[in-house]
């Protein structure tokens, strides 16, 4: 049939628009047209208006928005695309440079277009950020709805009073006491890591550190959190393993998908949105299954830290079996309810998204530093040696003993500042807000960019530089509360931040402590990305070298430019410096393997090792001495003790001359003017002497003995009223049978009264120095106790043949047989 061309539209053609008749099939209905059509005109009016009143609308709201956006810098935006044309398609690196590019180009708070009339306001300036943060309430913005398929409306996402509730429960899971007892798993974990890596650090190779760092973090918040060694680093290809990876992977393609702004289109019709679907059922299957398991348990009692009574000092039983995340939910009520399965889900899954992904960029990006900057990792490890003593490798890491890295803390903080995990963050403001002079209005979307707020050059000079001294006390550098956020600020801040802080550094000691890290030949070509979280585009290329551990000598003698051999072998490894035995095998098998090596002995060769910093020195092994050298050594000796003795002499006859005195023999001194063998005579000589010489008298003994007699009133006062005075020696004399008598039972050899003198070695039961015995007061307390009650119950008696008893020895000394006693009752 042919089309007649050139008519005015009449009612046969007025359907079809392209010029085409009507299909034959439709002739029937012709018959009915002008009731028809007068519908079908109603219809097509009625879209006509509907579509009007839409354009009306967006040109209205596009007035209104464009006249909020020139308050903000903004790339000229497309009447359709927005600024979308600004971003290269199809290169997510490329997305994150240009919208870094952006604050640089266009200014610090950027007016984002997308389609139509889709826009975000992206601040950066501190007074901005302040209002946002701190406004009295906000929602997470739209970008977050990209996960909660995944993590529901767990802590991450939830508003309002569900929100403030769960945080108020689950923030004393990060109370210090729980964090020191999650640093045994970071240990842990850390050892599998260095274990994994030493075939890298063996080979020299290059290879991506960030797939071994997230298996770590995997593993370190699945038992953390959930009490589940799901051992992602030893078994990688573990189906929950891949589906968390997965699941990351997914959002990013998500996020930078066209549909982006239009979710629900999204999530009904791509493939991905599909595959997304099955993963996160499997995902929410497993959390679902480990609930399930440990609410048996704790309903069984198994491990039920809720059975344990709670001690008032340890509120958060950390001293009981370590309490995970999880177990805190499952024993949480609220309203006398107890959380439901699905409750629990959301808050464990958001952990660990929030908890792995976020460490690893943190740990990865640090490690990536330290390989750029080699004499920052140089102090780094020197601090961890200094800190930690000879046994770096192996002292346990605490909560607390981390408090003592200061130039860690810098470190880690700079690193956060340059590669911030969390790159930026979104809000919707609830209520209007002024902000740059213009009344924003509820509902709109903000970004925080803390990439870019990281990178301000009025705060930081130099942003590109990585440099941890601006985080030293002395620096003047001054930072306000909104320009250093890597956790975010306010009420919404991130609640793990303390666990993050502990697991990185425990890493990167660990890491360093045994290995050097270099930068790989791919490192200049690192490129960024990110979804929620900042991540390298294509891993973090870098080399291990070992570090060498044990002792390692250096020559610093005279001649000391002497290679001389590193002792670290498995002998070296096992001993330690503070263990002095131990030491001195190191040691002597150090000088023996140096004297069959040719011999580079004498005194002038001293050794210091860099480890422990203890110096040794060897000399050439000595030949017997010979008998001049002994008398040449005895001569010395006795002329040394002559001029001692003569030197006392001189002392004592200057005392002497004050008083009267017999004039003494050089070496028998007084002693020729008492007669021998007649003790009356020598008494009756002692009073004799006072008639001839005085009544103060200096009495010569051998040699330089001597004593002072005195029977002048005065000098008998000063004598007896003497503050502190002893018995003569003369009283050590009759001290065998009037006191000490060593085999004497008397408790008053310990009294504060007792004169008895004892060194610190005259009594040792529980030995003495340090090796003595460590259960010393729990030995006391327990013989003090049942002697207590015995002795309150009962008088003790000898038995008959208690004076048999007689003793034997292994370690312990015991009787031979028994010890016999008898006992009565006391009234
Ligand atoms: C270096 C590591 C980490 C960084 C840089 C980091 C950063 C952040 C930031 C910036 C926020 C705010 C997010 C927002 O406002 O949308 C946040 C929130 C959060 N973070 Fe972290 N985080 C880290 C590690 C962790 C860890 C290890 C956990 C858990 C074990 C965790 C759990 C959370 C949770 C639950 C929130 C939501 C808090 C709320 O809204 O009340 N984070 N984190």
């Amino acid at each position: 049939m042919e089309t007649p061309k050139g008519h005015a539209i009449n009612s046969d053609y007025f359907w079809t628009p392209s010029g085409k008749r009507p299909l034959e099939s439709s002739r029937g209905l012709d018959r009915r047209l002008p009731s028809e059509c007068s519908v079908m005109f109603l219809v097509v009016c009625f879209l006509a208006v509907v579509l009007c009143w839409g354009v009306l609308g967006v040109y209205r709201q596009r007035q209104r928005l464009k006249k909020l956006s020139v308050h903000f810098g903004s790339p000229k935006p497309h009447w359709l695309l927005g600024n979308l044309l600004e971003f290269p398609a199809n290169d997510i690196p490329g997305i994150f440079e240009t919208m870094v590019d952006l604050h640089v180009r266009y200014g610090q708070d950027l007016f984002n277009w997308g389609l139509l009339n889709d826009h975000m306001i992206i601040v950066s300036s501190a007074a901005n950020v302040e209002k946002v943060v701190m406004a009295k309430r906000t929602e997470k913005s739209q970008i977050y709805e990209f996960i909660e398929p995944w993590l529901g409306r767990g802590l991450l996402i939830s508003k309002g009073e569900k929100w403030f509730h769960r945080r108020k429960i689950i923030t004393p899971t990060f109370h210090f006491q729980i964090l020191e007892s999650f640093a045994d798993v970071f240990n842990r974990e850390a050892t599998v890591l260095i274990e994994k890596l030493r075939e890298h650090a063996s080979s020299g190779q290059e290879f991506d550190i960030y797939e071994p760092i997230s298996l770590y973090a995997l593993d370190s918040i699945c038992e953390t959190s959930m009490g589940v060694e799901i051992d992602a680093q030893r078994n990688p290809d573990n189906q929950y393993v891949r589906d968390v990876k997965r699941m990351s992977e997914l959002i990013l393609l998500r996020i930078f998908h066209v549909l982006a702004s239009f979710p629900r289109t999204f999530w009904y019709t791509m493939p991905n949105a599909w595959e997304q679907r099955k993963v996160i059922g499997r995902l929410h299957a497993f959390t679902d299954s480990v609930i399930h398991r440990r609410r048996q348990q704790l309903l069984a009692g198994e491990g039920n830290a809720q059975e344990t009574p709670v001690d008032p000092d340890d509120p958060y039983g950390a001293g009981r079996q370590r309490q995970t995340f999880l177990d805190l939910l499952l024993n949480v009520t609220v309203d006398g309810k107890p959380l439901s399965d699905a409750d629990i889900r959301e808050e464990v899954d958001t952990f660990m998204f929030e908890g792995h992904d976020t460490t690893t960029s943190g740990i990865a990006f640090t490690f990536y530093q330290l390989a750029k900057h080699p004499d920052i990792q140089e102090r780094l490890y020197q601090e961890i040696r200094d800190v930690l003593g000879a046994d770096y490798r192996t002292v346990p890491l605490t909560y607390s003993t981390l408090q003592n890295f200061t130039y860690l803390d810098m470190v880690v903080k700079e690193s956060l500042r340059l590669l911030p995990p969390v790159s930026f963050i979104g809000r919707r403001l609830v209520d209007d807000i002024e902000m740059n002079g213009v009344t924003i209005p509820a509902g709109t979307d903000f970004t925080i960019p803390i990439y870019v707020i990281h990178r301000n050059p009025a705060v930081y000079p130099d942003p590109e530089r990585f440099d941890p001294e601006r985080f030293s006390d002395d620096s003047n550098q001054r930072r306000g509360p909104y320009d250093y956020i890597p956790f975010s600020v306010g009420s919404r801040n991130c609640i793990g931040q303390r666990y993050a802080l502990m697991e990185m550094k425990i890493t990167i000691i660990q890491m360093l402590a045994h290995y050097r890290i270099l930068p790989g030949e791919r490192m200049p070509q690192v490129r960024l990305k990110t979804d929620l979280v900042l991540r390298p585009d294509q891993g973090i290329p870098i080399r291990l070298q070992n570090r060498p551990y044990g002792h390692h000598f250096i020559d610093t003698g005279p001649g000391g430019t002497t290679p001389v051999p590193e002792i670290s072998g498995a002998k070296a490894r096992s001993s330690s410096c503070l263990m002095p035995a131990l030491e001195k095998t190191l040691v002597d098998d150090f000088a023996k393997s140096i004297h069959s090596k040719g011999g580079i002995c004498g005194w002038d060769s001293a050794y210091v090792c860099e480890v422990c910093y203890r110096t040794v020195a060897f000399c050439q092994p000595c030949s017997p001495p010979t008998m001049s050298t002994v008398l040449f050594v005895l001569a010395v000796l006795v002329a040394f003790g002559c001029a001692q003795f003569y030197r006392k002499r001189r002392r004592l006859q200057r005392i002497a001359q004050y008083f009267d005195a017999v004039p003494p023999h050089w070496l028998l001194g007084n002693v020729m003017e008492y007669p021998a063998n007649d003790i009356p005579g020598i008494f009756e000589t002692m009073v004799d002497l006072h008639v001839r010489y005085g009544q103060d008298l200096f009495n010569w003994g051998l040699l330089n003995d001597h004593m002072i007699i005195v029977s002048s009133a005065a000098n008998v006062e000063k004598v007896v009223m003497a503050k502190r005075t002893e018995k003569s020696q003369i009283y050590e004399f009759i001290e065998p049978w009037l006191g000490r008598d060593p085999e004497r039972f008397d408790p008053e050899r310990f009294s504060d009264d007792s004169n008895q003198r004892r060194g610190p070695y005259d009594y040792i039961p529980f030995s003495v120095g340090s090796r003595n015995c460590i259960g010393q007061r729990y030995a006391l307390m327990e013989m003090k106790v049942a002697i207590v009650r015995m002795v309150s119950f009962y008088r003790i008696l000898p038995g008959a043949a208690m004076h048999e008893i007689r003793l034997k020895t292994d370690l312990v000394l015991r009787p031979d047989k028994t010890i016999p006693i008898r006992i009565m009752a006391r009234e």
